[in-house]
């Protein structure tokens, strides 16, 4: 009998024929589901009993979803590196692996943050928006040249940010409590030291439990005034009320934002409205390269774990301690 995979990844969504083929090579019959940003409970429960694998988005993978998916689930591949949607405990509880794609945006993430603080700071698109308007404004900013940036989560995006920030004359400190090995030139510092020395603060942690709101109004006021708030790890990192008041009070320089609290950005979201925010549509991952590694990951991933072909990769369910 073929197996099926239910696919609700975007990325794969959006180029499903292609996909569809080339598990159809290997005897998969590969079914997809409307295109919506993250699935849920009541999307899934009903389905997920008819299905051997899963490529999966940033759906809502819960003790109640995977329930409904057994006894016939065999493995989840995350197209992507975040899995901070999934509970991976109960995932392993039930035997069901969880791989994902460790690391694969380093450098399509990495080259975005740095985006957002020459944007930011030299004032591009504010700039760009002044000049369609038919005005012709020159603002001093403050650029990255001798300026100090603060890396919270120094893996591999936090480390690609390192790279980059250093060719441009930077001094970078680091903060990340499992402290990776990292270069010479970068200084592993307390978050209160980190967010009170930096110009620039560019939070690069995958998302857990510990870290919601690690962006409060508390750290905020622990920032240098003037300061410039990069996001690119997940939105739940930052306290969006407190990020505004921040920037309404003029105490923040201002902020590039590749993720939210709610994606899609609401449209009333306050955020939209500031000259010196700079927003992004969480896509700082999709960058050709990157995009192309990480489906061939994926599908590796699907395919090792549905006993096609030997196993290479290591579900990340394996690290979940207990
Ligand atoms: N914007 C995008 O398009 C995009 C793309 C890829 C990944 N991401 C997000 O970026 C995250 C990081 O990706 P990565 O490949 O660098 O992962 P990674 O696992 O290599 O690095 C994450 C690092 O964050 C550290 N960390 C965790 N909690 C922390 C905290 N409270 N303070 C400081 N550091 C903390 C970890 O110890 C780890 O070293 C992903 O988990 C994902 O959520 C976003
Ligand atoms: O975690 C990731 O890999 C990136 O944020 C993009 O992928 P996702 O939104 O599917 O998690």
């Amino acid at each position: 009998m073929a197996k099926r995979v239910l696919v609700t990844g975007l990325m794969m969504l959006a180029d499903f024929p292609r996909f569809r083929g080339l598990m159809a090579e290997k005897g998969i019959e590969a079914v997809e589901v409307p295109v919506k940003q993250f699935l849920t409970e009541p999307d899934l429960i009903p389905i997920m009993g008819e299905f051997d694998g899963w490529v999966a988005g940033d759906d809502r993978v819960t003790p109640a979803v995977l329930k409904a998916a057994l006894p016939r689930l065999k493995v989840i591949a995350k197209w992507g590196t975040g899995v901070d949607s999934f509970d991976l405990p109960a995932a392993k509880a039930v035997g069901v692996p969880v791989y994902n794609a460790p690391g694969a945006f380093q450098h399509a993430v990495s080259e975005v943050a740095l985006g957002y603080m020459l944007d930011v700071s030299r004032y591009l698109s504010s700039t760009d928006r002044a000049v369609r308007a038919g005005r012709w404004p020159k603002p001093c900013g403050g650029g990255l040249y001798k300026k100090t940036v603060g890396i919270v989560g120094f893996g591999a995006i936090g480390r690609g940010v390192a790279e980059r920030a250093a060719g441009f004359g930077t001094t970078i400190l680091a903060y990340d409590p499992m402290q990776p090995p990292a270069p010479d030139y970068v200084t592993y510092a307390g978050l209160p030291e980190l967010l009170a020395q930096s110009d620039f603060v560019v939070l690069c942690c995958n998302m857990t439990q510990d870290n919601v709101h690690l962006i409060n109004a508390g750290t905020l006021q622990q920032m240098k005034p003037g300061a410039i708030l990069v996001n690119v790890g997940r939105g739940g990192l930052v306290d969006e009320p407190a990020l505004i008041a921040a920037l309404q009070s003029g105490h923040l320089g201002g902020a590039g934002l590749d993720v939210f609290e709610a994606e899609p950005l609401p449209a009333d979201s306050p955020l939209r409205g500031f000259d010196n925010v700079v927003l992004g549509s969480h896509n700082a991952n999709n960058q050709q390269a990157a995009i192309e590694a990480v489906h061939v990951r994926t599908l590796e991933c699907l395919y090792q774990g549905l006993g096609l072909e030997p196993k290479t990769h290591t579900p990340v369910t394996d690290l979940v301690k207990g």
